[in-house]
């Protein structure tokens, strides 16, 4: 009988809510060439100087207000994800969990799969959308870190689920749920994706357009409006749009008062979600005219998004 492993890949975060734990995140992030694409002569000049000495101060008092005893959200919901899973595929397999960025480290979690006797491991990066700076930046970690193994196991890769039937059905779910839920009914539900450079899409990435095909197949199951923007944008250079923030401080003037937003293209919440949209994303829709805002969580570790990934990864294992 092949021992297998499966390791649920989420971005990562610092260590802790200070400078020097952002700090030593950001560095790492922001110098993977997947990430930001300039010629590293050029750019680590620019972040070492203004960027490491000026974010992380900014970013951990941002992380601070999102916190939770167990740690960072990312960290907690998506080692969450794991213990639930756990015990799901049957005795000969083993879920594990690790983050691209920081800790626990792809390299550690793979090290301990194979110490473990696993000959077989599905790399499941979470994220449903497939983007070079997500997706392709996990699996170049893990070949990186596999090929200094002499006796390799056999290595799988979840494919991007956008469009799958389970993952649209848990969105659905997930949302009618949380709508419900609500002392209102919103105007608008309004799905916002992490943003990307515009320039990666005219490049081929396929980000942009798997994200539209969510936020429709979504709006299908719903049978409702499901508005589309992008946030977080990251530097000078032209990003895809719409951008979220903007959105938010024009929709009152449109006649838009409540609104509920969702962010789909997020396993986990983590700091752009909860702080970016449930704080920042809340202060200006209702600064701008806005009554009521609400911010639906992540799939996370909910009923749905356990079925979803005993679905999908199931599906992957079944070959084995
Ligand atoms: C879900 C998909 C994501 C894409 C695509 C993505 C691209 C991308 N991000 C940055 C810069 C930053 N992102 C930061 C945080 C962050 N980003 C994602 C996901 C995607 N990023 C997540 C899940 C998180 C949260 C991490 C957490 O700890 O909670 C940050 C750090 C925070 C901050 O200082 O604002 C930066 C910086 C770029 C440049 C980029 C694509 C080019
Ligand atoms: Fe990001
Ligand atoms: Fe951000």
């Amino acid at each position: 009988m092949p021992r297998i492993g499966v390791l649920l890949i989420n971005l990562g975060t610092p260590d802790a809510p200070d400078a020097p734990s952002v700090r030593r995140y950001l560095a790492e992030f922001l110098s993977d060439p997947r990430v930001v694409e300039i010629p590293q002569w050029l750019w680590q000049p620019i972040l070492r100087g203004p960027i490491l000495l000026a974010r992380p101060r900014k970013s951990a008092h941002a992380y601070a207000q999102i916190w939770t005893k167990d740690g960072s959200p990312l960290a907690v919901n998506t080692r969450d994800t794991a213990t639930a899973l756990a015990g799901r595929f049957g005795p000969g397999v083993t879920v594990d969990w690790a983050m691209r960025y920081g800790n626990p480290s792809i390299a550690t979690r793979l090290d301990a799969l194979r110490e473990a006797g696993c000959d077989r491991i599905l790399l499941a990066p979470l994220y449903p959308q497939y983007c070079a700076a997500t997706t392709a930046t996990a699996i170049d970690c893990a070949a990186e870190a596999l090929s200094k193994v002499r006796a390799q196991p056999a290595i799988r890769t979840l494919p991007p689920y956008f469009d799958d039937r389970a993952y649209i059905e848990a969105l659905r779910a997930s949302t009618q749920r949380q709508l419900a839920a609500l002392d209102f009914e919103p105007d608008l539900l309004l799905a916002s994706f992490h943003g990307m450079p515009e320039r990666t899409r005219t490049l081929g990435d396929p980000y942009h357009a798997q994200s539209l095909e969510t936020a429709r197949l979504l709006a299908q199951a719903l049978d409702r409006e499901v508005r589309i923007t992008f946030q977080s944008r990251f530097g000078p250079a032209k990003w895809l749009g719409p951008a979220t923030d903007e959105t938010l401080k024009t929709l009152p003037s449109d006649g838009v008062r409540t609104v509920a937003v969702l962010t789909p293209g997020f396993s986990a919440d983590c700091l752009e979600t909860l702080e970016e949209i449930g704080m920042r994303g809340r202060e200006d829709f209702l600064a701008s005219g806005g009554r009521k805002f609400a911010h639906l969580a992540c799939l996370n570790a909910s009923a749905e998004a356990i079925n979803l990934y005993e679905n999908l990864i199931g599906r992957e294992l079944a070959g084995w």
